[in-house]
């Protein structure tokens, strides 16, 4: 069997929809399970509520990053460009609780000169975010679609989060901070790479 979710390749994502009313039913069968009553007024249309945060939370399952990141050509710009501090907001694939914090993404455009808009940037962190995940594999990700995509000279992503199963439960020690990066390309050279983290650092 293939595993479904691949390192940013075009089979990363799931075409199928998201299936509401069972979404619904199991909201209302944890509610049962942690001893509430679904039936009190408090709670009614709580399993609705969860199914459509769940909804937004979860939209990039059925997102391509090439619906996101479009392309043009400039040929004026042939180094680095870098965007700092792209709010992240994913969920812990292990415990369903947040985790939260910034991506800083680069690239050094391809000979061609192959660029993209700089929001575009943020809109691919949020299709890997939107996501049950954990915070190395959405890091590969992001780097992995912007190499295939944008055929880059190099490419660094850096994310930097706090998560709330670390800060709310188990071990408890909120502030803790895990910083994971992937580097590909031309940024993989020591110069340059050090000249990127000096940017993202400061
Ligand atoms: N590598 C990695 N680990 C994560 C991430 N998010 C959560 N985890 C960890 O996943 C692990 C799951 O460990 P388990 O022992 O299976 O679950 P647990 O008993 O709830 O673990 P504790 O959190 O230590 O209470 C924990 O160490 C979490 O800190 C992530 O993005 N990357
Ligand atoms: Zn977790």
């Amino acid at each position: 069997m293939t595993d479904p979710v691949t390192l940013g390749g075009e089979g990363d994502f799931k075409p199928s929809d998201f299936d509401e009313k069972r979404a619904e039913n199991a909201v209302r069968e944890l509610l049962i399970a942690v001893g509430e009553d679904p039936d009190r007024e408090g709670l009614l249309e709580t399993p609705a509520r969860v199914t459509r945060a769940y909804k937004e939370l979860f939209a990039g399952l059925h997102q391509r990053p090439e619906e996101v990141l479009t392309t043009t050509f400039d040929l004026g710009h042939d180094e680095m460009v870098l965007v700092k501090d792209i709010e992240v907001f994913s969920t812990c694939e292990h415990h369903l609780v947040p985790f939260h914090g910034v991506a800083h993404v680069g690239y050094i455009p391809s000979a061609d000169g192959k660029i993209t808009g700089l929001s575009k940037l943020a809109r691919l962190v949020d299709v890997y975010a939107r996501r049950p995940q954990v915070q190395e594999r959405l890091t590969t990700q992001i780097a992995e679609s912007l190499m295939r995509i944008l055929e880059p000279r190099g490419v660094i992503v850096v994310v930097e989060c706090e998560h709330m199963c670390m800060s709310m439960r188990g071990i408890r020690k909120p502030g803790a901070k895990t910083l994971t990066s992937a580097v590909r390309g031309q940024l993989r050279d020591a110069a340059t790479r050090s000249e990127a983290m000096s940017l993202i650092l400061r």
